[in-house]
């Protein structure tokens, strides 16, 4: 893969269009396609050889507040640092979107963090905000489902709420293979239903800065 020299030749020019308005006028955006097929192989490739003992039971809450709450969330996830090609490459793919999203939103993104999630049978994660107003750098959150199929039967729709009314449910989305969902991580309280099936996808979120007087970002 190419270094960032052009950062529009990872993406068509009409899914970048589609991808910052649906952000600019909704804050939301489901789409099919947007990385190559190449690079959703790849990466389902290292998701699915990714042996148990290496993931982690995913927590909630940062840092000292964090913890495994298995009656709130029930995935296992595998931090992406670029070991591998496929990482290496999703990692810069990652970088080129977030130059282009700076420059058409303006929304002074820093850096992005991803992991790999798997939702073994019966997975699920219950409504939850990504971000907390004021208390955290995640701005964007984005998600990449790996799945090479997924039947309506098997589940694990991501639910996505009303920022206004987080009652009411806006749209629900099948892991298909392939299809990334981006959303504002402080305004869209969301969901993933109960899988019937093994669930790979990579969960990640753009972040500002957070430094201050007394922290150094970045820090997980
Ligand atoms: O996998 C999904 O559809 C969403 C996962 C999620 O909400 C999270 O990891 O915070
Ligand atoms: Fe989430």
């Amino acid at each position: 893969m190419n270094a960032l020299t052009d950062l529009d030749n990872f993406f068509t020019a009409s899914s970048l269009m589609i991808l910052t308005n649906s952000l600019r006028d909704k804050g939301w955006c489901v789409l099919d396609d947007f990385f190559s097929i190449e690079l959703v192989n790849s990466l389902m490739n290292e998701a699915n050889s990714l042996p148990d003992v290496v993931l982690q039971q995913a927590g909630v809450g940062r840092k000292l507040s964090h913890q495994v709450k298995l009656d709130t969330r029930r995935d296992c996830i595998f931090w992406i640092d670029g070991d591998t090609q496929a990482r290496r490459d999703f990692l810069i793919v990652m970088g080129a979107l977030k130059i282009i999203l700076n420059r058409s939103l303006l929304l002074g993104l820093f850096d992005f963090e991803a992991h790999f999630a798997r939702y073994y049978e019966n997975g699920f994660y219950d409504k939850h905000f990504d971000a907390f107003v004021g208390e955290s750098n995640r701005v964007l959150s984005t998600v990449l489902y790996l799945n090479d199929t997924w039947l309506s039967s098997d589940g694990g729709e991501l639910v996505i709420f009303d920022e206004y009314d987080s009652e009411r449910e806006l749209i629900r989305v099948l892991p298909e293979k392939g299809r990334f969902v981006v959303f504002l991580s402080e305004s869209f309280a969301h969901q993933v239903n109960a899988s019937k099936a093994c669930r790979h996808s990579i969960a990640g979120w753009f972040r500002v800065n957070a430094t201050n007087g007394t922290v150094i970002d970045p820090d997980r």
